[in-house]
């Protein structure tokens, strides 16, 4: 009798643990109460549940007097799933994800439509940024989180696509560590590494400008999608803080740092129309080394990990940049904010890719053209 006792309470208690196993949407409500988000006795309701094929969205009337929901970080932990806490038109939403972010996912060199660009994947769709929808783009993250190798893709998958028509005017202030061994490829007009290099390369890309703005003008054109002018020209900088004037410079070194600045803010301000792209990235976004008119200008903002929830929203103006978990995953923020794996491109890929567009070797081929051309 003992036995069969002892039998049917293992069984109960391996039922009752199914049948009363806490579901998200309770261990959400009892997330409420146990970090305190509610006012007196009156805590978030839910009113309406909605299921995709990747997510579950919980969609909450929130009591009056509730707005942040800094408690609500601890989500993903409750429920060891990744959650999305926002507010849209004054209701609580708590998406939760099924899957995990991969933290690594390769490019594959698969081309895409007009100038648009892969960037990575975010928890229920692949993200790319289409550089004729949103010109410029400012990027942050600390050291070791990859900017670089963004930028390296994104430089990639632009010639790869359009090796006929995408120009490059690049400013590495890592001294050109990263760049520099592009400076051949025929679509690479100038590889700048220091202030002085800098300088000069901007002077040139003012000067088109100035040209270009003169030939739209002449011809009644305002805007380069507009007109049958295929070509984009990109100007890519890396780690903008270097062109930060420092206060141990003089009065006349300063200046060079300033030209910069200001020609980068003019780039930002007046080109776009023409068909340039800004990316600027930078590993410490303030007032000082993301120049106002470069940020207000690039509606499209991508932070890697950064140290501060105050740099965070330097970068992409509000939080969440701090706590990005691993190598790789950012937050791309235009009218809507997607936390994302960026994509991974390897050096020797793009070597391999790229080495047909080497100047050298790609004049022969164009003289090999001709002359099949002309024996043909
Ligand atoms: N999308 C990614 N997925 C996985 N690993 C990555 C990714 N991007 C970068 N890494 C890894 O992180 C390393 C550093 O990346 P990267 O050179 O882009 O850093 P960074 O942000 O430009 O740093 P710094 O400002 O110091 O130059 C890479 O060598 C690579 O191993």
């Amino acid at each position: 009798m003992d036995f069969v006792i002892g039998g049917s309470l293992a069984a109960f208690s391996i039922y009752a643990a199914a049948k009363w196993q806490k579901s998200d949407k309770d261990k959400i409500q009892h997330t409420f109460r146990n970090v305190g988000y509610t006012v007196k006795d009156h805590e978030p309701k839910l009113f309406k549940t909605h299921k995709s094929d990747n997510s579950t969205l919980y969609t909450y009337h929130v009591p009056y007097g509730l707005i942040d929901d800094d408690e609500l970080n601890v989500l993903d932990k409750v429920l060891n799933k990744p959650v999305n806490v926002s507010f849209v038109n004054g209701k609580l939403h708590i998406r939760v994800y099924k899957n995990k972010i991969p933290v690594r996912i390769k490019y594959d060199w698969n081309k895409t439509d007009d100038w648009t660009v892969p960037i990575g994947q975010s928890h229920d769709q692949f993200i790319s940024h289409d550089f004729d929808k949103i010109p410029h783009m400012a990027i942050s993250g600390m050291t070791r989180q990859g900017k670089t190798v963004l930028l390296k893709l994104i430089f990639s998958h632009l010639i790869h696509n359009h090796p006929d028509d995408a120009e490059f005017t690049i400013i590495d202030l890592k001294g050109g560590l990263e760049f520099n061994r592009f400076s051949n490829l025929e679509q690479v007009n100038a590889v700048a590494s220091d202030v002085f290099e800098a300088k000069e390369a901007l002077t040139s890309v003012l000067n088109q400008i100035r040209n270009d703005m003169y030939c739209f003008k002449s011809k009644g054109y305002t805007n380069v999608l507009n007109t049958n002018i295929s070509n984009r020209k990109f100007i890519i900088v890396d780690e903008g803080a270097e062109l930060t004037p420092g206060s141990h410079l003089s009065k006349e070194e300063k200046q060079d740092y300033q030209y910069c600045q200001n020609a980068l803010s003019e780039i930002a301000r007046v080109s776009g129309a023409l068909g340039y792209r800004l990316i600027f990235a930078t590993q410490y976004p303030t007032a000082d080394t993301l120049p106002r008119q470069i940020k207000q200008n690039a509606d499209a903002k991508i932070s890697f990990r950064l140290p501060t929830e105050t740099a965070s929203r330097v970068a992409i103006d509000e939080k969440g940049a701090e706590t990005l978990a691993n190598v790789g995953r950012c937050i791309y923020r235009t009218h809507e904010r997607r936390e994302v794996q960026s994509l991974f491109v390897d050096d020797n890929d793009i070597k391999e890719r790229l080495s047909v567009y080497d100047a050298p070797r790609a004049k022969e081929n164009s003289e090999t053209r001709k002359d099949y051309v002309q024996f043909g």
